[in-house]
């Protein structure tokens, strides 16, 4: 691999305290909606004693409101004077999922069973809607872990586990040693940990909260992975090509070796992941030639996923390259029953 496309990533000190502050002010902000979730306007009105009386509401600063924005009523820390609305996608379904499972007559059956947690999974999204990758698209998936046999498999974007069990059990069913699964959000990612707990997986699926890319420096440079065997991508949808570029910049994508899946591509699409997997060395040489970029390619990303997750000015926390000359063979797979499709990206070779 030419050392001057495999630039190792500069890492900003800065970027690390911004996260770590911002997750401070988060676990916080949920806490204090959590106390006072839908008071009257009186409440804050009444006359108390200055022992009791509550300090004086501070707004978030730009930065974290852009932040909680993303995230759902749960996490924002608006003055408790009018109730949560009720938002899709941002009603606690993912609590009342737990519950909905928990409460399972039946719990002894399905503890240790990866097969029935999917199902009540399922059966709980006919109610609500999950960003759950489901069976059709995971089948295929499925097929490559087989194929693969992978040692240990990495995903970025954990949700609420079904991924992780899903693919989890077949990488143990496979021979394989470990999964791991890397999620911004730890409500999500403690849900995912009970869920995984029920499913007989705890011990074979560990979840990394934080950043993917903070995740995925962590996970090489401690040794824990050597290099990218399965990935799939699954979360932010400007940070896939970063944290792809990321992988191989420290060199961790081996021809030959290493298959990257990334969800949503057609809905609600990822134009400029599918135009980097598919270039040729020549045309990604080229676009190399500006040097390395602190930035995510958002052209012709649907403005919805910009903002989603990630503040919309959100940056990759290391300056990015890539390896042009790594050769992949990618293809688009696609279920018949789904509308959306997997892009499926084998490294093939290196071109010096
Ligand atoms: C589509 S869901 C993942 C679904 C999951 N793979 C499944 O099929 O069950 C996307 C997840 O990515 C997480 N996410 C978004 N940006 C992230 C980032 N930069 N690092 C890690 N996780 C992120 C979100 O919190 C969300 O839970």
């Amino acid at each position: 691999m030419s050392v001057a496309h495999c630039r190792m990533a500069t890492f900003r000190p800065y970027q690390l305290q911004r996260s770590k502050s911002v997750s401070t002010r988060l676990v916080r902000a949920s806490f204090k909606a959590l106390k006072y979730p839908a008071a009257p306007r009186t409440w804050l009105q009444c006359p108390r004693s200055p022992l009791t009386t509550p300090r004086p509401y501070q707004p978030p600063s730009p930065f974290t409101q852009r932040l909680l924005s993303t995230m759902g009523d749960s996490a924002t820390p608006e003055a408790p004077s009018h109730p949560p609305v009720e938002r899709s996608r941002e009603d606690g379904r993912e609590r009342k999922l737990l519950h909905f499972i928990y409460d399972q007559p039946n719990r002894d059956e399905i503890q240790g069973n990866p097969a029935k947690v999917l199902d009540l999974i399922e059966e709980f999204g006919k109610t609500y809607h999950f960003m759950n990758i489901g069976r059709a698209k995971g089948k295929f998936i499925i097929d490559i872990i087989e194929e693969k046999k992978p040692e240990v498999m990495i995903e970025l974007g954990g949700y609420v586990g079904y991924s992780a069990i899903l693919f989890g059990d077949a990488v143990r069913r496979a021979g394989g040693r470990h999964y791991y699964s890397l999620e911004l959000n730890p409500e999500f990612a403690a849900i995912a940990n009970m869920l995984l707990e029920l499913a007989g997986l705890r011990d074979f699926v560990t979840i990394l909260v934080g950043r993917s890319d903070l995740s995925l420096d962590k996970l090489f440079s401690s040794g824990h992975v050597k290099h990218v065997e399965v990935m799939l991508i699954d979360h932010y949808k400007p940070a896939y090509t970063a944290d792809l570029k990321l992988c191989e910049q420290l060199g961790k994508i081996v021809p030959g070796v290493s298959v990257v899946v990334a969800d949503n591509v057609l809905y609600p699409g990822n134009p400029p992941y599918l135009e980097y997997v598919r270039s040729t060395v020549e045309q990604k040489r080229e676009a190399a030639k500006k040097g390395p970029v602190q930035a995510y390619d958002t052209t012709n990303l649907p403005q919805r996923s910009v903002g989603s997750f990630m503040p919309a000015d959100a940056t990759p926390s290391f300056e990015l390259t890539g390896n042009p000359n790594l050769v992949y063979d990618s293809k688009l797979v696609k279920p018949e029953t789904t509308r959306d499709a997997i892009e499926v990206s084998r490294c093939v070779g290196i071109q010096e």
